[in-house]
């Protein structure tokens, strides 16, 4: 059967099977339409994988969207089957990885695949050390794209939603290492079919801590002992705040030295600022209780256009689950920008205090996940008293780190006004993430956005 005549059958089944996965992205709207745009037959047989491009239409919108479809007359018994193509049951072959292990060999081999080429960086291949034949297991939490581990060497991630055109993660990631930059893992290959990238194999890292993780270890660390500050107890994140300040720093430095910086004209800051008011517009109709701190957000955002900003490549999506710490030092990870951004907004320079403010908003997020879910979302009086005194702390020692690093073009202490304008930014996008994918959150966001409008 033609890898498209299986997509072509399985168009109603995925109307259904899709909203309920992290990675789509507007779960809220129907699906009126699954179509196929490419098939082909990644791996013949039974059982098989298809590699497929869709276009999922809802309503106004119309999306690309990445599928990797394992198709087994026997799939094994846990594996959520998608529908039936004859006698063949169909399913996301991510959940079976062992299916996709021929992958990282397509790389090796620079194999073309009926148009989806796997094409190792410069320097990398069969000659040069690229290993064969390692079994592939999936990155085990919910994320926007979908991850492939092979052995302990590489990380294959494969986009869900990919855009034609330049891929910010590949790009600034090529940037970065031929800045011979520490904080990245080193870019290894990508897919490509036609102009737009399917997937991007690094560096895995094995040793590798992600920064939540270590984070909420230390806010759990000192929720367990109510009497004493976050300085006393020996989870104290302080000084790994400070280091990650200067890796971000130095990693903001590098960004500029290679792709270059320059003040944001008027009509710029404009636009940016209009950018952030169409994001509240946005979300004030998803979330309408914001409504009580619209007009202090507004004004907030409006300060932008009297200061002047500097304009470079940036993260522009950063936030602790967006950097590991490696027994050698923080390394950032997933340059995409925001998975909600279009691909004008996510290419477009910003400004190196968006990063910054995600980052302080992440750390906010780490001490107050913990308390979600238990009634009052942010916890009776004593942990809620401990847990702002770790922000303050860690959010202190990050902007420390980031100003010693970044010399004085970077001192924060005096970008007062536009890092509340990024956070608050950041906080209405958060409060539309979390409406759209994790409701049980949205209280943490919200709490920020009373907290950050009431001084
Ligand atoms: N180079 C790497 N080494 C080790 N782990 C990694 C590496 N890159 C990503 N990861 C792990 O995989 C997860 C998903 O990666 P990420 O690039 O953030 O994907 P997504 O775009 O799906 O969010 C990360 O949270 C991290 O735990
Ligand atoms: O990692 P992604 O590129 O998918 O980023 C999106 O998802 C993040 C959640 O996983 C979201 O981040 C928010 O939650 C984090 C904790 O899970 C927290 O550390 C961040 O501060 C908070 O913004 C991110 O905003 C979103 O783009």
């Amino acid at each position: 059967m033609k890898a498209d005549e299986i997509v072509t059958s399985l168009a109603e089944p995925l109307r259904e099977w899709l909203p309920r996965q992290r990675w789509f992205a507007s779960k809220n709207r129907s699906i009126d339409a699954v179509e196929p745009q490419a098939s082909v037959w990644l791996e013949d047989g039974d059982p098989g994988v298809v590699h497929a491009l869709v276009t999922v239409r809802q309503q106004d919108i119309a999306d690309t969207y990445q599928l990797l479809i394992g198709l087994a007359s026997e799939p094994a018994e846990y594996i959520e089957v998608i529908g039936n193509v004859g006698e063949l049951a169909a399913f996301d072959a991510s959940v079976d990885p062992a299916l996709l292990a021929p992958l990282l060999d397509f790389f090796a081999a620079r194999a073309d695949r009926h148009g989806v080429v796997f094409a190792p960086e410069p320097g990398t291949g069969p000659n040069t050390g690229l290993k064969t034949g390692l079994r592939p297991r999936s990155v085990g939490a919910e994320q926007s794209n979908t991850s492939l581990i092979f052995g302990d060497a590489y990380i294959l991630k494969l986009y869900r939603r990919p855009l034609p055109g330049k891929q910010r993660d590949l790009e600034l990631h090529r940037l970065l290492h031929a800045a011979g930059s520490p904080h990245i893992a080193t870019p290894l290959g990508s897919i490509q079919a036609r102009d737009t990238v399917l997937g991007f194999l690094q560096q895995y890292l094995p040793d590798a801590t992600e920064g939540w993780a270590a984070a909420s270890a230390s806010v759990r660390d000192l929720m367990a002992e109510g009497d004493l500050h976050a300085s006393e107890v020996g989870g104290d994140f302080a000084g790994e705040a400070r280091r990650l300040g200067a890796a971000v720093a130095a990693v903001h430095a590098d960004l500029a030295r290679v792709g270059g910086s320059s003040a944001a004209s008027p009509e710029q800051v404009a636009n940016m600022v209009a950018s952030m008011h169409a994001r509240l517009d946005k979300v004030l109709k998803q979330v309408p209780e914001i409504a009580e701190h619209e007009t202090t957000v507004r004004a907030a955002f409006d300060e932008l256009n009297a200061t002047p900003l500097v304009l470079q490549q940036i993260h522009g999506d950063l936030h602790l689950g967006q950097v590991l710490r490696t027994t050698s030092g923080w390394v950032l990870i997933d340059f995409e920008g925001e998975p909600a951004a279009t691909l004008a907004d996510r290419s477009a320079l910003g400004s190196p205090l968006r990063d910054v403010a995600g980052m302080l908003r992440s750390f906010d997020y780490a001490a107050h996940h913990l308390h979600v879910g238990e009634g009052d979302a942010r916890g009776e009086h004593q942990r809620e008293v401990r847990a702002e005194e770790w922000v303050e702390r860690n959010c202190a020692a990050f902007c420390e780190g980031y100003t010693a690093a970044g010399g004085e073009t970077r001192d924060l202490r005096e970008h007062h006004a536009e890092l509340r304008a990024f956070e608050l930014d950041k906080v209405v996008y958060e409060v539309g993430y979390e409406q759209q994918n994790r409701p049980s959150w949205l209280p943490i966001p919200l709490g920020a956005l009373a907290r950050l409008t009431a001084n």
